[in-house]
């Protein structure tokens, strides 16, 4: 088995959902959380001066998608087949869009514009995002091929940041209702969330 690092900042943000799939996995890693000077000491060392990157056996990636994508595939999650493949791809993309929408609203320092942004949100964004993702899930409670494969720990984890703000937002989305379930019911993972440092993000 290689041995693995991961390093990003002392929060869940865009490298939880590795993590949970190292917890899915049972695989053995160094969870290295850095922050201020210690991070700019690492900072020269990483291949594009950001985090998240993980070092698999002393050789470095980045990029929170691409490392997810690229443990999915190494340990049994990814598609069967390269149609499946790019069909998760293409599921990761559409999330990543909904995520930039939810920095927009969370960075915005103008309390009248931020108001606005979660009106906009509310109404809009949220359903756009969700109605689609929500017709993937429904029949299975997955988002692919019947079982767990990557991007769905990339959905819990968004599920998880919109339910703080948004609380009963799943009433009306059967499927991420299911999703979410389907991941918890996970012995590894739901030990994982138990366990895991306390952030705020
Ligand atoms: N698209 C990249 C973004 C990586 C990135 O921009 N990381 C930022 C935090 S979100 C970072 O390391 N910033 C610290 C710095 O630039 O010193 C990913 O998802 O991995």
């Amino acid at each position: 088995m290689a041995t693995y690092k991961l390093f990003y900042f002392p929060m869940r943000g865009a490298v939880e959902p590795v993590r949970l799939l190292f917890a899915h996995k049972e695989i053995k890693y160094e969870d290295i959380r850095l922050a201020g000077e210690d991070w700019q000491k690492e900072k020269p060392n990483t291949p594009f001066g950001v985090m998240p990157v993980l070092e698999e056996d002393g050789k470095k990636l980045g990029g929170s998608t691409v490392i997810l994508r690229y443990l999915g595939e190494k340990h049994g999650l990814a598609g069967s087949n390269a149609w499946d493949n790019a069909h998760l791809a293409n599921i990761s993309d559409f999330m990543m869009d909904f995520g930039n929408e939810l920095v927009k609203v969370h960075y915005e320092k103008d309390e009248t514009r931020k108001q606005e942004l979660q009106k906009r949100l509310a109404e809009e964004v949220i359903p756009k995002y969700f109605g689609k993702l929500n017709e993937l899930t429904a029949s299975t409670g997955y988002l692919c091929c019947g079982r767990l494969t990557w991007p769905d720990l990339q959905l819990y984890c968004v599920l998880d940041y919109v339910l703080k703000g948004h609380p009963e937002v799943l009433s009306n989305f059967s499927g991420l209702a299911s999703l979410r379930k389907n991941i918890e019911a996970d012995a590894n993972i739901s030990k994982w969330i138990k366990e895991r440092p306390q952030t705020e993000q």
